[in-house]
């Protein structure tokens, strides 16, 4: 089993060991969040039909090369077409129909124009001005050709994407199914919810931390409780676990103690280790393996390292298993507002508060940096990614940070 690889090389081994999830047909209000499977074409033109962008009149511009504000235009309004409507009949020379907004442009009529440009008395309406062919007109297939591909395999389906597809009168969409995350933790002193707190003991977060992470990563979590420190009993759960699951994500007993069993289980369930312990820190001690295609990975047991290990690696694997193309959260440089005294043999993410600030992103340390303060996290929304055998960061110092929230 590889140990002690750089961070990149444990995503890549990670990703190579999966593909996206099979495809499913789902309504599309349920497709929120999930990765379009196939490319959408559209079936017919957005708009479908040439429409007033406005309440006015529609009109032949060639009736009004002469206006002026003495002498305006004279037209007879033979109707008015409301959005939803088809006009009766036909624009000739010298006449006008009153349209709204959303309303087709009825047959003669090549412009619009709006009603506060214009002077009703009567059945006559008066315009001030010439008009050009094509003004006040919104064209067929301006937004969307028909036959256009519009969305491709991959685009996450979101509020844009969801008005889009039911602009083109989709109802389903073919989208990948989202991965079923099995997740369990170790430990003795772990306290299920609603237990009185005891000495010695806490309760347990890091499951219902990571069934939330897998949540925003678009996964559906099968969170399976707590096991003490055994190893037949791990062995098991990851056996029964295989049985449910696409991804398979536990937490603790895999640093160097004596009740650090989950590689040891791992291996007992017949899972192929594929590496142990990264090059980073929060959260070097993960251990990963594959059975069946699946991959299981076991996470650091301190709250803060699970949580940025479950970032850094887990995350991407989520998303390529739902057919995401975008699996990475976004990076931006951002200069340090203080110094950070903590640099080290290691590539360390630093939990931290990055915010715009005249014209570029500005990082400052959020917090309790060991892993298993939790705050931190919660008051952060970025990663900073301080290179290995890097110093003290500096006040002013330039740091690629990963938005995380
Ligand atoms: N002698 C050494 N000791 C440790 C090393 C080392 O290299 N040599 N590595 C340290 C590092 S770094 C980490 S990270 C931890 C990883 O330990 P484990 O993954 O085996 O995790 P545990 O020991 O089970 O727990 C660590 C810590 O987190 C608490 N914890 C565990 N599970 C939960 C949970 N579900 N919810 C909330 N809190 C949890 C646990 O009580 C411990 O405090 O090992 C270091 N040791
Ligand atoms: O690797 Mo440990 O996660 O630094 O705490």
């Amino acid at each position: 089993m590889r140990q002690m690889i750089p961070l990149e090389e444990a995503r890549q081994i990670m990703l190579d060991a999966v593909r996206p999830l099979e495809t499913i047909k789902v309504d599309l209000p349920d497709a929120f969040g999930m990765a379009l499977a196939e490319d959408v074409t559209a079936p017919h033109p957005l708009p479908p039909f040439d429409r007033s962008p406005l309440d006015g009149y529609a009109l032949r511009a060639a009736d009004t090369v002469a206006a002026g504000r003495e002498h305006p235009a004279a037209l007879t309004v033979t109707e008015t077409i409301y959005a939803g409507h088809t006009a009766k009949g036909t624009v000739e020379p010298g006449t006008a129909m009153g349209i709204m907004t959303g309303a087709p442009l009825p047959p003669g009529a090549d412009c619009v124009i709006r009603f506060e440009d214009t002077r009703r008395e009567g059945n006559q309406v008066y315009i001030f001005s010439p008009l050009q062919p094509e003004q006040g007109v919104i064209h067929a297939g301006e937004d969307v050709a028909a036959g256009e591909t519009v969305l491709t395999a991959g685009v996450t389906v979101d509020a844009g994407v969801t008005g889009l597809l039911a602009a083109l009168g989709q109802t389903r969409a073919a989208v990948r199914r989202q991965p079923r995350v099995a997740l369990f933790s170790t430990g003795d002193e772990l306290l299920e919810p609603y237990s009185p707190l005891v000495p010695g003991r806490i309760y347990n977060s890091n499951l219902p931390a990571l069934a939330a992470q897998v949540r925003e990563a678009g996964g559906i979590p099968l969170p399976g409780g707590n096991r003490p420190d055994q190893t037949a009993l791990i062995t098991a759960t990851i056996e029964q676990a295989l049985k449910v699951s696409d991804l398979i994500v536990s937490t603790g007993g895999v640093s160097v103690g004596e009740r650090d069993v989950v590689k040891e289980a791992m291996e007992a369930a017949g899972v192929e280790p594929l590496f142990w312990r990264a090059g980073f820190k929060p959260g070097t001690p993960v251990v990963c393996g594959r059975k069946d295609g699946r991959l299981v990975v076991g996470l650091s047991g301190n709250p803060a390292a699970a949580m940025i290990t479950f970032i850094l690696l887990v995350r991407p694997v989520l998303r390529r298993l739902g057919g995401h193309r975008e699996i990475d959260l976004p990076r931006v440089q951002a200069r340090m507002a203080v110094g950070f005294p903590k640099g080290g043999r290691q590539r360390r993410f630093v939990r931290a508060v990055v915010r715009w600030r005249d014209g570029g992103y500005l990082a400052r340390p959020a917090g309790l940096q060991s892993p298993g303060a939790m705050r931190s996290l919660v008051e952060g929304n970025a990663l900073l990614d301080v290179p290995a055998g890097h110093g003290p960061l500096k006040e002013g110092e330039m740091v690629e940070a990963i938005l995380i929230k």
